[in-house]
């Protein structure tokens, strides 16, 4: 689905990735850990189109997409979700989620302005998808609201809700679970686990590690922008180079 060749990101002559090569296959949960600093959003930002590598391939469904802009890239099939958070304020809930529905409108403007009775139904038709994408994640009550108004993890869950909501090939989600409390983080740990169940292709950022290794079917490890192991959660856990770089002495001696 997803292959990187070799990607290299230097800022001002530091490097924040070099040369990380490994693919996501389609279907599976590809988490990619590391400790703080390692590389993984400039990664994300590198495949997304929001930064651009210094070095290397991005290559998505056999097409080299290195370089795109991320307006094409979205197109492509590849969502994201962000670190910080990155809602519309001011719009509503359901209108921040039909903004993952952009690229599927399919009109022109001229047709935008003739208001043709076609395009009112396609319009229809986007946010019946759009609202059951938020009662996919219990906020269909919340449609209407301003998103500002909205606590942290339930604007957490419009970011997933938009990312998910035009079922792309590839889903980027950028610590799903930071800063949300237990009950919220297992709310998401479930919708993960749909998503997976429903075949979808997500590469995880995540530093936690219980979710991690609860639905992963493989891990990446990144330290100081190199790529030091791949494979399955119960290999990544044993492996001493990622228990001294990542986990801590500590528990490699457990
Ligand atoms: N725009 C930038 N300008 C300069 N340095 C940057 C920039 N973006 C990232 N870096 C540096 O690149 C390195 C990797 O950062 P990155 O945010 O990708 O790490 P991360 O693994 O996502 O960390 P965290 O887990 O804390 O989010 C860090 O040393 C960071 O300071």
């Amino acid at each position: 689905m997803l292959r990187l060749d070799g990607i290299s990101r230097h800022f001002g002559g530091l490097p924040a990735l070099d040369g990380v090569s490994f693919t996501v296959p389609r279907g599976r949960v590809t988490a990619l850990i590391g400790p703080n600093g390692a590389g993984k959003s400039t990664l994300i930002n590198c495949i997304t189109g929001a930064d651009q590598p210094t070095g290397g391939a991005v290559v998505f469904q056999g097409r080299d997409i290195t370089g795109l802009p991320a307006h094409r890239i979205s197109r492509l099939g590849i969502a994201r979700t962000f670190q910080n958070l990155r809602v519309f304020p001011r719009l509503s809930v359901l209108d921040n989620v039909l903004c993952g529905l952009t690229g599927q409108g399919g009109q022109s403007m001229i047709m935008a302005m003739l208001r043709l009775p076609s395009l009112r139904h396609r319009e229809r038709l986007l946010r019946l998808r759009a609202m059951a994408a938020l009662d996919c994640y219990q906020l269909g009550d919340k449609a209407t609201w301003p998103a500002a108004i909205l606590p942290y993890g339930d604007r957490k869950r419009v970011e997933l809700a938009r990312a998910t909501v035009s079922r792309p090939d590839l889903l980027l989600l950028d610590e799903p679970v930071a800063g949300l409390n237990a009950d919220e983080t297992a709310g998401v740990g479930e919708q993960l686990k749909r998503l997976r169940a429903g075949g979808h292709t997500i590469l995880l950022i995540e530093h936690d590690m219980t979710l991690v290794m609860e639905i992963a079917d493989q891990v990446v490890v990144l330290d100081s922008g190199r790529c030091i192991a791949v494979g399955t959660p119960a290999e990544v856990r044993r492996n001493p180079v990622v228990l001294e770089a990542y986990l801590g002495q500590t528990e490699a001696c457990a």
